[in-house]
């Protein structure tokens, strides 16, 4: 079977060493000098500063590896000694590029160390410019950057050989790199990277193997008598195929992993299940590419698939349950799946996959950071990620970095102790910090915090004590912070708005949350939305979206993700007849043409509905209360708009009566100042 990387340095013999900037070099090497250029505004041929992670820092980063790291043991054990052998130093990378573990085993490894090729230092292209590891997590495939392909002057004699590492997903969890000093010809390097990349395979195939413990997964060979490869498929209960790993997929010559994935074993195999179970070896054509190929497909035998064997007394046992109950079982080991952040999840395979390794780390002091467009569900998340926790029965404090003007975030987070401001409560008032003693602080929109908060901001988060406004004497505070942003915070360091030292120390874990219009249970959310707001209802138990009305659902873009959701199906609710949401029954806005992807649009920037702005009991301050009331008048505002103000409907719409809403239409003065002409609708 082929590599990893199916890649064999074919352009190498053509390469001869230039200076960044020059032509002749493979074109990743290119690529990635360009963006250190124009992307990166680095200059050339200057030295590279290299950041180094403390101790702590990098433990966080590493936690989540953990299991891959003592899983992957053996296979660390056979690339180091071939590296202690030629010198090499022998690193792995989370994807941020900060190198977790590393090996030397010689005196040129030991020397290599010293000069930053060690656990804890950065190696983000970003950062760094052109490097092995760095250049490898950018363009996603094998690299070896020799000698003066390095972009920062000071990394001119080393070479660096990384090939990425594949979840079983084909996304990369991190990087695996051999280096040693720059000497002889390129061409050498050649070596070092089939190393890298045939150790990368095997850790994919671990992690696929664990990855789908409980499935029935097939191994593919070109040899009946060498069944076991790292080119492996998971099947599931309806031979749907599930998973495959890039040794197979680029063996097959596959360009795409659903050109496989998502395909059932027959058809792609021409051969069906049970003649692989009865026989236990077979000899099958694959279709992918035009010619077929021939290869053997063999169970793998690995100790939960043999005890589903003999539970089923000699038969593959079929699992029950649904094919989603399925992949959440895959993606989750044996971990239950009726937690919060599994059903913060849905459906999604990717949101999947990250609530189960949040299901793992809650309690373990990383720091986690949430992004994603608005109204994806970052406050939902994290709400579930604190309900998981062990701090489920504390406070959940949130504060909108983004909503309350830059004066008010120092004594909102800080508090101030009584008397110190003109204005203030007499008796002082708690911050948000100290209010989430013991719980969670969920700071929202973090980028928006401004710079000189964020010197205070790290140093409470690395002392665990804050002095109030006003104050002198310190308070001890449990802290446990959950940070959410729209921003792309790394563009922001890069651009001096965010310090880097904070970035690192609340991004121990990152989640990006998917957009609605890229999440592939759809169906699944809407069906989630409408249930809630039925609730909210009465006699709604039974109102159902007709199958025309949802692929109008489906097919929208959502730029305001399931906030805007929520709202439309509100309307829908108002408009339908009877319990079926039809077409018509939409609001004109899900008929629009689709809107630039990826800017916020106006429109959708709706401030947070008042109770998604959640203040724990005594924490609430006036200045907080304000911002309820703002959110709720544009809420109410909203909601009217979208009723074209008829009061009954928009009643109806919130879950409140019509007086209490002609009390609040009255109590924040919405028609008289803005909608003066619209008056006369109000019924
Ligand atoms: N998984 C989910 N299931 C059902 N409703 C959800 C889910 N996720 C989010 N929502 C709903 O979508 C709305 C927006 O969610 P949330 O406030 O968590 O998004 P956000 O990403 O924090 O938004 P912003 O960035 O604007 O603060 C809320 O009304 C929430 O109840």
């Amino acid at each position: 079977m082929s590599s990893n990387t199916g890649y064999s340095d074919k352009n190498a013999k053509s390469v001869t060493i230039q200076g960044p900037g020059e032509s002749g070099t493979d074109k990743y090497i290119q690529s990635s000098w360009q963006r250190c250029r124009d992307q990166y505004k680095m200059s050339p041929d200057t030295n590279v500063e290299l950041v180094s992670l403390s101790e702590s820092e990098v433990r966080q980063r590493r936690e989540p590896m953990e299991k891959l790291l003592s899983d992957s043991e053996e296979v660390f054990d056979k690339i180091r000694t071939v590296s202690k052998q030629s010198g090499y130093a022998v690193l792995i990378t989370n994807t941020e590029g900060v190198v977790v573990k590393s090996y030397a085993d010689s005196n040129i490894s030991h020397d290599l160390e010293q000069k930053g090729l060690r656990q804890g230092t950065l190696w983000s292209e970003k950062i760094v410019g052109t490097n092995g590891l760095g250049t490898c997590l950018t363009e996603c495939r094998p690299v070896t950057v020799f000698a003066k392909e390095h972009y920062g002057f000071n990394l001119h004699n080393f070479s660096c050989s990384a090939a990425p590492l594949i979840s079983p997903d084909g996304t990369p969890f991190g990087a695996l790199d051999i280096s040693t000093y720059a000497s002889g010809n390129r061409l050498y390097q050649a070596l070092a990277l089939n190393l890298v990349c045939e150790t990368a395979d095997e850790i994919e195939a671990i992690v696929f193997k664990n990855a789908y413990a409980n499935q029935r997964v097939i191994s593919l060979s070109f040899s009946p008598y060498r069944p076991e490869t790292n080119a492996l498929i998971a099947v599931n209960d309806s031979d749907t195929i599930i998973a495959a790993t890039t040794p197979l997929l680029l063996t097959l010559g596959c360009r795409d992993r659903y050109e496989l994935v998502g395909r059932k074993f027959q058809e792609a195999f021409s051969q069906n299940l049970e003649q692989l179970e009865s026989a236990g070896v077979v000899e099958l054509f694959v279709r992918i590419s035009d010619k077929p190929v021939k290869l053997y497909a063999a169970w793998l035998h690995n100790s939960a698939f043999e005890s589903q064997l003999k539970a089923s007394q000699g038969t593959v046992s079929k699992s029950s349950g649904s094919t989603s109950d399925i992949a959440k079982r895959a993606v989750s080991g044996d971990q239950a799946c009726d937690t919060p952040l599994f059903h913060a999840a849905g459906e999604e395979p990717q949101l999947l996959k990250q609530a189960s390794r949040c299901q793992r780390m809650v309690n373990k002091g990383i720091s986690i950071l949430l992004q994603g467009e608005t109204g994806t569900g970052k406050e939902v998340w994290a709400r579930a990620l604190h309900e998981s926790s062990d701090r489920a029965d504390k406070p959940f404090i949130t504060l909108n970095c983004a909503a309350i003007p830059e004066s008010l975030i120092e004594s909102e987070l800080f508090g101030y102790g009584a008397g110190t401001f003109t204005g203030g409560l007499k008796a002082g008032k708690v911050g948000k910090i100290q209010a989430s003693n013991g719980g969670t602080l969920f700071l929202d929109e973090i980028g928006d915090m401004p710079i000189e908060l964020q010197a205070s901001l790290l140093r409470v988060l690395a002392e665990s004590e804050i002095i109030p406004l006003g104050e002198v004497n310190p308070v001890k505070v449990s802290l446990n912070v959950i940070c959410a942003t729209h921003r792309d915070l790394k563009e922001l360091v890069s651009s001096g708005e965010f310090r880097e030292d904070l970035f690192y120390r609340i991004s121990g874990f990152q989640i990006a949350l998917p957009s609605l219009r890229e999440r592939e249970d759809k169906p699944v959310i809407i069906e989630k939305v409408l249930r809630a707001l039925c609730m909210d209802e009465d006699n709604a138990d039974n109102v159902q979206v007709t199958p025309d009305a949802l692929e109008v659902l489906c097919r929208y873009q959502w730029p305001g993700n399931i906030r805007q959701l929520k709202n439309v199906l509100q309307y829908a609710m108002c408009m339908r007849e009877g319990d079926l949401i039809q077409v018509d029954d939409l609001p004109d806005e899900v008929f629009a043409a689709p809107v630039v992807i990826g800017h916020q649009s106006d429109q959708f920037a709706y401030a947070p509905p008042s109770r998604m702005v959640s203040m724990s009991g005594g924490a609430q301050s006036e200045a907080v209360s304000a911002r309820q009331e703002l959110s709720e008048k544009e809420e109410l505002e909203l909601v009217l708009k979208q009723n074209r103000w008829v009061v009954t409907r928009a009643a109806k719409a919130l879950g409140i009566s019509r007086s209490t809403l002609h009390r609040k239409i009255k109590k924040y003065n919405l028609f008289i100042d803005n909608n003066a002409d619209e008056l006369d609708s109000l019924v």
